[in-house]
């Protein structure tokens, strides 16, 4: 079996006894064995994160419409007990940011997609593109709230 794309794993479902195959990271699963992304332009990286807003960012409101009003400080220990949960693998990356980012990524688990420079804000990029493949970042702020990175390609 050639190896797989990082994260992904082979799995048996009880079920069927199918094999299928199940991405670590983003808890994705699929029956067709995944194949290696196109290679990305060395200068990409790929992330998801997990965005907590706070009354003084950007944009003091969220996908869903509500106002946010916690200050910076309670948006930071959100941040970090939801990053607890993941180390700890109480809970997904997936799943916490699909639940809890007030990022409009949400809706896809966090995923932003491949971003090369430029593109993001500058704290985001810098921190992104320090992270290895399946590494997860500290909370670092940028002017949209406080946020976790990591990183799937
Ligand atoms: O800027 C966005 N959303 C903002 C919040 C936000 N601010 C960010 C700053 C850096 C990286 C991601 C960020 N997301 C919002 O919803 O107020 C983006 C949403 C999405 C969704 C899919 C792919 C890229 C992006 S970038």
């Amino acid at each position: 079996m050639s190896d797989l794309p990082t994260g992904w794993e082979k799995r048996t479902s009880r079920s069927s006894g199918k094999d299928y195959y199940m991405n670590i990271y983003t808890k994705e699963s699929q029956w067709d064995e995944p194949t290696e992304p196109a290679q990305q332009k060395s200068d990409k990286v790929t992330c998801s994160h997990l965005l907590v807003k706070h009354k003084d960012s950007r944009r003091p409101q969220n996908w869903k419409g509500e106002v946010i009003t916690r200050s910076k400080e309670e948006a930071l220990e959100l941040l970090q007990s939801y990053r607890n949960k993941i180390v700890n693998d109480d809970a997904s990356f997936a799943e916490l940011a699909e639940k809890y980012s007030d990022c409009s990524s949400a809706r896809k688990g966090g995923d932003l997609g491949p971003f090369g420079p430029g593109q993001m804000q500058r704290p985001f990029e810098e921190a992104s593109f320090k992270l290895q493949v399946g590494e997860l970042s500290e909370p670092i702020s940028t002017d949209s709230g406080v946020h976790i990175i990591l990183r799937t390609a």
